[in-house]
């Protein structure tokens, strides 16, 4: 059945239950996009970093309790992960409407679709009827989110684990065709990348010049920059360009296009054909939806996205 994809979520999971959920998300999204664009990549991002630790089960949304220890605080969640407000405006207008029954989980991987859409990116149907965790892990927030300065080989292997192949590296990295980046995410490519006090050999260099500028040696760790220097708030394929005339931001990036033959054609495939680009991302964000969902009587569907329904 071609409506069922791994794990078995089917997109018509809410049309009885809560025929109006898709609505209502994509209005929240929509009105939260408007207020600032960024939301949109903070938005998917916040799947991504969901899906990558023990799946799509909102485990990311859970706050600090008794019993959790919050995601949030990990390496790549840290001063740096956002949108939780508008998930939870999401969660208490579904809860209004029909109590108990769309999950967080669900909500994020719509949110991210819309999200897309918003910026001008590719549509796909969302597979829904994931379910909420009943937990969270730091450990495998910390471990398991591929970090900017990963080898190639880490990152495919990251990716691998939860049964992404290369395809769904390259496609899913165009992810930061939106967004900002802080510069403590990239600092490292700025001054002595290889102990000699110079910058990444890879990096352009007029690009490298400005992006010393507002990310000094020491400071400003906070500072943002666009991971997609050219079209930093639409969907398209600039980032792939990008990587090709040395203007990738992050060492994980620029390392798609020197460190593998097959990143590298992936890479400049794309940077060609906005479509194909399109095309690969839609599959592979219900590739990275799939990764073991909770279905069935597992997990519960939480009232509260930061918090158990029997919490302490
Ligand atoms: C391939 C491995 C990846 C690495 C190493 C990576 C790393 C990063 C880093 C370091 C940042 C900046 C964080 C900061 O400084 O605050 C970032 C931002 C971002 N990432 Fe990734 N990422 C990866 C894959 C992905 C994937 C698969 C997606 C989604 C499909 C994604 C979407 C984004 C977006 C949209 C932002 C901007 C968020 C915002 O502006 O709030 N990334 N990523
Ligand atoms: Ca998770």
């Amino acid at each position: 059945n071609p409506w069922y994809g791994g794990g078995g979520l089917f997109p018509q999971f809410y049309d009885h239950s809560c025929p109006k959920a898709k609505e209502i998300v994509q209005s929240i999204v929509a009105q939260a996009v408007a207020r600032e664009t960024r939301m949109a990549a903070s938005l998917v991002r916040l799947h991504f970093h969901d899906c990558f630790v023990k799946g799509c089960d909102a485990s990311v949304l859970l706050d600090n309790s008794t019993t959790i220890v919050s995601e949030k605080d990990s390496n790549p969640n840290k001063n740096s992960i956002r949108g939780f407000e508008v998930v939870d405006q999401i969660k208490a207008a579904l809860e209004a409407t029909c109590p108990g029954t769309v999950s967080c989980a669900d909500i994020l991987a719509l949110a991210a679709r819309d999200s897309t859409i918003l910026v001008g990116g590719p549509y796909w149907d969302v597979p829904l009827g994931r379910r909420d965790s009943l937990g969270a892990s730091i450990q495998g927030s910390n471990n398991g989110i591929p970090a900017p300065n990963n080898t190639l080989p880490t990152i495919i292997t990251k990716f691998k684990r939860l049964g992404l192949n290369v395809v769904d590296v390259v496609a899913l990295s165009g992810g930061h065709t939106i967004g900002l980046s802080r510069c403590t995410s990239f600092r490292q490519r700025l001054y002595n990348q290889s102990g000699n006090g110079l910058a990444d050999n890879t990096l352009d260099v007029s690009y490298a010049a400005q992006l010393r500028q507002g990310c000094p040696r020491s400071g400003g760790d906070n500072n943002l920059f666009p991971l997609d220097v050219v079209t930093s708030t639409k969907f398209d394929n600039y980032y792939f360009k990008n990587i090709l005339a040395g203007r990738g931001l992050l060492s994980s990036d620029e390392v798609l296009l020197t460190k593998s033959a097959e990143t590298a054609a992936l890479v400049k495939a794309y940077a060609d054909d906005v479509h194909l680009f399109f095309q690969h991302f839609a599959q592979s964000m219900v590739n990275m939806g799939n990764i073991m969902p909770l279905t069935g009587s597992k997990g519960e569907i939480r009232k509260n996205c930061r918090r158990l329904n029997n919490f302490h």
